[in-house]
């Protein structure tokens, strides 16, 4: 899985998602404070290990441990800018994949040019929705992915859309941070950041539409689609995941 020209399949992402499981990764989340529970639980029942501290004094030693990292920028502060500086010259020194979610980055001119920053500091993967991405523009290097009801990767040579989901997952704060969560622990085992990605993405958007089938509104989805996600396999994965050229 690792010739970077490779497009993923539905069989990739069963594939992955028994990787996650058997070598339990290690995800650390500089995650915004609406959706942290939510986030690590994502993390939690597709197999990965979450971390979440936010401190200045352990940022580094906690990202040295991890073998994969989220930044969110949902609740940003100076103090968080500063903590998220860190992590990523940790990541960046010791070659961990990293996603950043330039989260309401639209709102505020401040905002959008410290995502900028980050961006010119090489994550791996850069996720936004639809507003955001518009305004981000160009990611250089990076995986880019813009979620919504289509979500659309591109890393310059390869473009992938994933046609899963459901309609409740909008209605539901923090879906997106969430999958950049899942979307580290796929990182953590394949080196490939867009089959990795485009795996996560089929998961969680696969366990969507289960959730949506035994649920009565975006209330009940939600926990309906953590129990989803801790019982997704290969098989459901072969039916369900509509990875697209
Ligand atoms: N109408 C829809 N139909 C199917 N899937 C959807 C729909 N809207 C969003 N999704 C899915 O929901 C997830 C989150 O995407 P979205 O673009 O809403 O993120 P977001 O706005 O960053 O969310 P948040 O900030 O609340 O975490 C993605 O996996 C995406 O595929
Ligand atoms: C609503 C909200 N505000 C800051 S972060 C967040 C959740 C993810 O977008
Ligand atoms: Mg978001």
């Amino acid at each position: 899985m690792s010739d970077v020209k490779r497009q993923p399949t539905a069989v990739d992402a069963g594939l992955l998602l028994a990787r996650v499981r058997a070598q339990r990764p290690r995800v650390h989340c500089l995650m915004n404070t609406v959706v942290q529970k939510f986030t690590a639980d994502g993390i939690t029942v597709v197999g990965g290990i979450p971390s979440m501290t936010s401190s200045r004094d352990e940022i580094a030693d906690f990202v040295a441990k991890a073998d994969a990292l989220t930044i969110n920028l949902g609740t940003l502060d100076a103090e968080r800018r500063a903590v998220i500086r860190i992590a990523v010259d940790v990541a960046n020194a010791s070659g961990k994949p990293w996603i950043m979610d330039p989260v309401h980055c639209d709102y505020s001119p401040g905002r959008l040019e410290f995502a900028r920053e980050l961006i010119s500091l090489d994550p791996t993967i850069v996720r936004g929705n639809r507003a955001e991405m518009s305004v981000i523009g160009d990611t250089r290097a990076s995986l880019r992915i813009q979620t919504g009801p289509v979500d659309e990767l591109s890393d310059g040579e390869r473009r992938v859309s994933i046609r899963n989901g459901h309609p409740w997952m909008a209605q539901v704060t923090g879906t997106g941070c969430l999958s950049g969560g899942v979307i580290a622990a796929f990182m953590a085992v394949e080196p490939d950041a867009l089959t990795a990605a485009a795996c996560a993405l089929s998961v969680t958007g696969s366990a969507a539409e289960i959730a949506a089938t035994h649920a009565q509104g975006p209330g009940t989805f939600e926990p309906a689609f953590l129990d989803a996600l801790a019982s997704m396999d290969a098989n459901e994965l072969n039916q369900r995941a509509r990875i697209e050229a």
